[in-house]
């Protein structure tokens, strides 16, 4: 979709970059067409439980390795118990493409280090229906220091990123968009970030999607 107003790259901190419209209308529908597939059970969509007895909002299907509250297994072992989605090869070279592309987009490539030496290896498909939201966390449950590399498909939404130091101001809130790429790493890796609201009916009418899908790529550091 042609915009108004150019949505230029920006980097909201050292090692954060936001790429808008990084997946054009085709690569959207074919990333789309394979999370429809992934949600299926077994080890499919499902509503993640926390130790506080409350349920996330969001509803979410992990790939080569299932996340849950907090940790990593090769099953689900909070839900059906199914062994975990194989992580494919193209969702790798789909995220080492991003981390290129955010680097190209940043003023200073320093703050994202070196490439990343271990491939992506494990995926977490979140779907954010009516009212659904994310609190201010970090993703520290990993045992790299690879950027994360995060995908949006559907309706736009604030994404609201943060410092290392706690979930507190200051942050910056950032419209996500569908195609939009968003990466963080080097000192921004371990930098609190949340999605306090989606902007419903906003996602392109082309794509065929309800509501909003967010594709997080990490690199485990597991074996
Ligand atoms: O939905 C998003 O954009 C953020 C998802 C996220 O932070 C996570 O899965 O850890
Ligand atoms: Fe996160």
């Amino acid at each position: 979709m042609d915009e108004l107003f150019p949505r230029p790259p920006a980097e909201v901190a050292p090692g954060a970059v936001h790429v808008p419209g990084w997946l054009d209308l085709a690569a959207q529908a074919r990333l789309l067409d394979a999370c429809r597939t992934w949600a299926m059970p077994p080890a499919g969509l499902r509503t993640v439980r926390m130790p506080s007895g409350g349920s996330m909002s969001v509803r979410t299907v992990g790939l080569g390795w299932h996340w849950f509250p907090y940790g990593y297994s090769r099953t689900v072992a909070d839900g059906d118990g199914a062994p975990v989605k194989p992580f494919p090869a193209w969702l790798d070279r789909l995220a080492q493409d991003a981390v290129r592309a955010a680097r190209e987009a940043a003023a200073d490539a320093a703050p994202f280090g070196p490439a990343p030496a271990a491939p992506y290896d494990t995926a977490a498909i979140n779907f954010y229906g009516p009212g659904a939201r994310m609190g201010m966390h970090q993703d520290r449950d990993e045992r790299s220091d690879a950027p994360i590399v995060s995908l949006s498909l559907g309706d736009g939404c604030v994404f609201r990123f943060g410092t290392t130091r706690g979930r507190e101001r200051p942050w910056t809130d950032v419209e996500l968009r569908s195609g939009d790429l968003f990466v963080f790493g080097g000192p921004a890796r371990l930098a609190y970030h949340g999605v306090p609201r989606t902007h419903p009916d906003t996602a392109p009418p082309g794509l065929g999607l309800t509501g909003r899908l967010n594709i997080t790529l990490r690199v485990s550091g597991l074996d």
